[in-house]
């Protein structure tokens, strides 16, 4: 969708404000042109009245005193018209901005995974907060302004050609030059505007990054690195930012230079016609004067159109890149898909090939099996796949060769929603939500009956824990006094995991930070979790390796053996040496 498109496609719907705003716009220049006439007609009448009275030393105030009227009269409806303007404007801004950050945050929400893996949060961000914030201040300062500024263009012109139509082409001789030159030089500050906000959208992805990674950067002592490479990113902010305002800057003084060679333009033709065209000297010079100021009514408008252009820019790109992301693809779906009601038999992965660049294959020619209710573990060195099998089951991704399939059926041909349903996943550093433990425990499930949502907080293994705590589970998450452990967090997701009653479970066990006490909790809490359910685990801890009905170990996006624990210890492979070593995988 292009720029004008996209606008098109928010204000539409404020067809009739607009229309009404734009009459206003058309009435308020009519009486701010026709107020000097009265201003001028209101010195006649007074002029008029003192010589009488001076005279005579009586005399009628009516007329001026009507006169006096008409005019209050007239900047009474100026200001009711411009009242309207603005007050419709910022009714129109308001809510059509508002209707773009909803469209956009729903469609965050159907974007794939992929794009969040390959893009920074803070980036994102910036598109909810200066992009929307641009377009909404440019609605609502520069685009009345803008508007206003044509209409006194067009009856400024309306009115030169009705005085006299070669002085007028006169007058506007200059104006092709005008137009492509600030065209070139808003071309040049458009481009910088656009280098500026997506400066803007890195710098505010590294901010991110780093406040999350404070603890890291804090116990590594890399503040000054982390100093030095804010610096570089705010340079570049620093640099395009400059960049366009000296576009946006050169624009006004070109135009006023422009307007000055206009104006020696005009009293040259001018002073030919006299001259040359035999015009009579009177009217020629009262013509002359008459044309200096069109020439400055015209240029001055087009003069504060340039100038409000930096503004109008920085809404352009703030549309451009809101419209970025509304032509993101959705998640993939097939046409006539299904919905299953769990796993019966078994989940297979058929010969899965992945990469996510191409060229750079992760998982290669898997194949892979889980009959109901057993329980696959994934082991394997770091960056083996194992992650990217859970990407898979979960269609994160999508394979790019061979299937995955729940009973039988290629997991393309189900329903997102309808597959989701039935999986659930927890992962290994997990997320709470703002809100309390209950929040987070019954999340997306409020109807939910107590008892349900305790019974599976004591299968997780955490409602001791959370009784404990003095609101039990009305105690608030980002309460500065309730930090949760990474264990107790992922006690707390298992809990919701157990609540959604998942036919197909995807775990990655937390390898870090956890305490024994904790650590115990967990492995009981994974084995009530898994227990009836076809589940793939990605193991760090022996103890979940040995409960495993079958073990998967993976090296390089490949299966290099497969089998129970036994079976793996008696062919004396790779699992069989790590086992030996007492290193599992952590
Ligand atoms: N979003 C992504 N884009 C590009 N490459 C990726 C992405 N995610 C993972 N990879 C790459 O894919 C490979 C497998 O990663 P994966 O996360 O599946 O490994 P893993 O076995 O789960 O590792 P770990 O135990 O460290 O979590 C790695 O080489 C990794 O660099």
């Amino acid at each position: 969708m292009s720029v004008p498109k996209f606008f098109w496609f928010y204000l539409r719907a404020y067809k009739l404000q607009l229309l009404v705003i734009t009459v206003a716009i058309i009435f308020s220049t009519y009486l701010q042109v026709k107020a000097p006439q009265y201003t001028g007609k209101a010195i006649e009448e007074l002029t008029k009245y003192a010589g009488t009275y001076f005279a005579t030393k009586t005399a009628d105030k009516g007329p001026f005193l009507s006169v006096i009227k008409l005019l209050v009269g007239l900047y009474v409806l100026n200001w009711i018209a411009m009242f309207v303007q603005n007050i419709l404007m910022s009714a129109v801004t308001g809510k059509s901005t508002n209707k773009m950050r909803i469209n956009l945050f729903k469609k965050l929400e159907k974007m794939t995974i992929q794009y969040f893996d390959n893009h920074q949060d803070g980036e994102i961000l910036s598109r909810f907060t200066s992009d929307l914030d641009n377009i909404s201040n440019t609605m609502n300062q520069a685009l009345i302004q803008v508007m206003t500024n044509f209409s006194m263009m067009i009856g400024v012109l309306i009115m030169m050609f009705s005085e006299n139509v070669q002085m007028s082409w006169a007058t506007l001789a200059i104006s092709p030059v005008a137009i492509l030159i600030s065209a070139y030089i808003i071309k040049q500050a458009e481009k910088s505007v656009a280098v500026q906000q997506e400066n803007v959208g890195k710098l505010n992805g590294y901010i991110n990054e780093k406040i999350s990674g404070q603890k890291v950067i804090i116990t590594n002592g890399l503040e000054d690195e982390t100093i030095e490479g804010f610096e570089v990113l705010n340079k570049e902010v620093k640099k395009a930012t400059f960049k366009g305002q000296v576009y946006s800057g050169l624009l006004f003084p070109t135009m006023q230079g422009i307007s000055i060679l206009n104006t020696a333009i005009v009293i040259f033709f001018g002073g030919w016609l006299v001259l040359d065209g035999g015009m009579d000297k009177a009217v020629g010079l009262g013509l002359i004067v008459m044309f200096i100021q069109y020439s400055q009514q015209f240029y001055m408008p087009l003069t504060q159109i340039s100038s409000q252009f930096s503004m109008l820019q920085l809404a352009f790109t703030g549309a451009r890149r809101l419209n970025e992301i509304f032509v993101v693809d959705d998640e993939f779906e097939r046409p006539n898909t299904t919905s299953i009601n769990g796993v019966n038999e078994e989940v297979s992965l058929e010969n899965v090939n992945f990469s996510y660049v191409e060229g750079k294959p992760v998982l290669k020619n898997v194949n892979l099996k889980a009959k109901k209710g057993q329980m696959v573990a994934l082991v394997g060195p770091t960056g083996s796949g194992k992650t990217t099998v859970m990407n898979l089951l979960n269609r994160f991704y999508n394979v790019d060769s061979g299937a995955i399939k729940i009973d039988g059926q290629d997991i393309r041909d189900i329903s997102l929603p309808s597959l989701r349903s039935h999986i659930g996943i927890v992962l290994q550093e997990s997320v709470l939500f703002s809100g309390t433990i209950r929040d987070n425990i019954v999340f997306g499930n409020r109807d939910v009956p107590e008892e349900n949502m305790i019974s599976a907080a004591k299968q997780a293994n955490i409602h001791e824990f959370i009784m404990t705590l003095d609101e039990g589970y009305d105690t608030k998450i980002n309460d500065e006094n309730s930090v949760f452990s990474v264990g107790q967090k992922q006690l707390i997701s298992i809990a919701r995991t157990i609540l959604t009653d998942p036919s197909l479970l995807i775990l990655d066990e937390a390898t870090s930070n956890v305490d024994t006490v904790t650590e115990s909790r967990i492995q009981k809490a994974m084995e009530n979790i898994v227990k009836g359910r076809t589940s793939f685990v990605i193991a760090h801890r022996l103890k979940t390796i040995l409960n495993a009905d079958y073990i998967v170990v993976l090296n390089q996006g490949e299966i290099i053996e497969e089998g129970t624990h036994e079976e793996l210890i008696a062919a004396k492979g790779f699992y069989a040496e790590l086992y030996e070593n007492q290193f599992v995988f952590e």
